[in-house]
């Protein structure tokens, strides 16, 4: 299957997951499950932008008789302001009702009670009117939007303290293989499992949960029953997926009766990637054992399933031309890790063979090579990575 396919069927193969109440603190990284509308207008009330003086009518202003009497955020300030009065005011405090402008500190100067301006001051300046930013019940954000931290900040603003969210995938982890060791060095023909350590806080970041971090070895039946038994949205195996003597996961899930929705891609690294359905309910991502090529399975097939289940849309994805050569494939498509610091678009890393993780551990982006090689233009599009996501996951 080509690359720029398997990414489609694998975003169309579940269904969203049902909603639930989240929480504003609880919501990071989740996804909205209905719009997001606001329950007031924002400003809810006209603001002063300034700190300085609410004047109403043209100046010279009258100030009240006490200096310290003057408006400051969080007060009512219910007192109408007769025309050629002022008060002073606060950023952010509730302007008086007859107020026609804010003169800011810096352009008044006070003799006794009196304010003077060698300014014009036009009518509404430096006052945010009340519904500037929206009115209530405006849709601020649509259905499928994941919640940053700006969205919290948003939905407290505009009067939230929960928000209807779509449930987080439940993902477990099997990491196949009796040649991989979990401590220490590795030796005596076995290696240190790499993916392990890395699986479950990148799925975190992608607004799942990891419930699980099982290591099974190369044990078939362990393998099976382990697929058999899980109640996760997701299962993402790691390794097993070609056809060695010890390659367990295609006649596992033949024995469990999956259908394969995806098998192998064309994709350098990680081409023996798969996707199956375990139950109309339940997915199985199957990462091959090289490291950088199980993170191609996870960019190519889990992060759009994942979205898929969380009911979120596609990022557009950026481009950059690259700055130095790569190979390419003459049929397949080749991911690069790459660096975009320095302004001179994407620069490929070295260190970026499947078994390797040395480029990907620098790397701001993946760049996709398409195949036969870079566009016309040199310029080619750029999957994120969770730590600089734009589009992707945060939590
Ligand atoms: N005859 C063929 N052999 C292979 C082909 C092929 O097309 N024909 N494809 C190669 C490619 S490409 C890849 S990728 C691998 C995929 O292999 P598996 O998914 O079956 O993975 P394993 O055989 O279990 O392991 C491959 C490699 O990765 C190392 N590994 C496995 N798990 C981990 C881990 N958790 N951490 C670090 N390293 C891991 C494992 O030790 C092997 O070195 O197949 C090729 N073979
Ligand atoms: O495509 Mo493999 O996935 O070269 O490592």
């Amino acid at each position: 299957m080509p690359w720029a396919m398997a990414g489609g069927v694998a975003a169309g193969a579940a269904e969203p997951l049902p909603a639930l109440t989240s929480p504003l603190a609880d919501a990071v990284g989740r996804t909205l499950a209905v719009p997001l509308t606001a329950l007031t207008d924002l400003p809810s009330f006209d603001t002063s932008a300034m700190d300085g003086w609410a004047v109403a009518g043209p100046g010279p202003w009258r100030l009240p008789e006490d200096a310290d009497q003057g408006i400051v955020a969080g007060q009512a300030g219910d007192d109408a302001l007769r025309d050629g009065h002022a008060v002073p005011i606060a950023t952010g405090a509730r302007i008086p009702a007859g107020a026609t402008a804010v003169l800011r500190s810096e352009h008044g100067r006070t003799s006794g009670n009196e304010l003077h301006t060698t300014r014009r001051t036009a009518q509404g300046q430096d006052i945010r009117p009340r519904g500037q930013e929206c009115r209530r019940d405006d849709e601020l954000l649509p259905a499928g939007t994941l919640i940053t931290p700006a969205v919290l900040g948003l939905a407290a603003a505009a009067g939230h303290d929960e928000l209807p969210v779509t449930a987080r995938p439940r993902v477990l982890i099997v990491v196949l293989g009796d040649e991989l060791v979990h401590e220490g060095l590795p030796q005596d023909g076995r290696i240190r499992d790499a993916l392990g350590p890395m699986l479950a806080p990148w799925l975190r970041a992608l607004g799942a949960e990891a419930i699980e971090t099982v290591r099974l070895g190369d044990d078939a039946d362990a393998l099976h029953d382990a697929l058999a038994a899980t109640d996760a949205d997701l299962v993402i195996t790691t390794g097993g997926t070609a056809s060695g003597p010890r390659d367990h996961l295609h006649p596992t899930l033949r024995r469990l009766d999956a259908e394969l929705l995806v098998d192998g891609v064309a994709v350098r690294p990680g081409h023996p990637m798969l996707l199956a359905r375990l139950t109309p309910e339940r997915h199985l991502v199957g990462l091959p054992g090289n490291p950088l090529a199980a993170v191609a399975g996870l960019l190519t097939l889990a992060e759009p399933l994942l979205r898929g289940l969380s009911g979120r849309a596609a990022p557009s994805l950026r481009r950059a031309a690259l700055s130095g050569p790569v190979p390419s494939h003459p049929t397949d498509t080749r991911l690069v890790p790459v660096v975009l610091r320095g302004g001179d678009g994407a620069r490929p890393l070295r260190f970026h063979g499947p078994a390797m993780l040395r480029g990907l551990a620098a790397a701001d982006a993946i760049a996709v090579i398409p195949p036969g090689g870079s566009t016309a233009r040199g310029r080619v599009a750029l999957l994120d990575l969770p730590w600089t996501a734009t589009g992707g996951g945060v939590g």
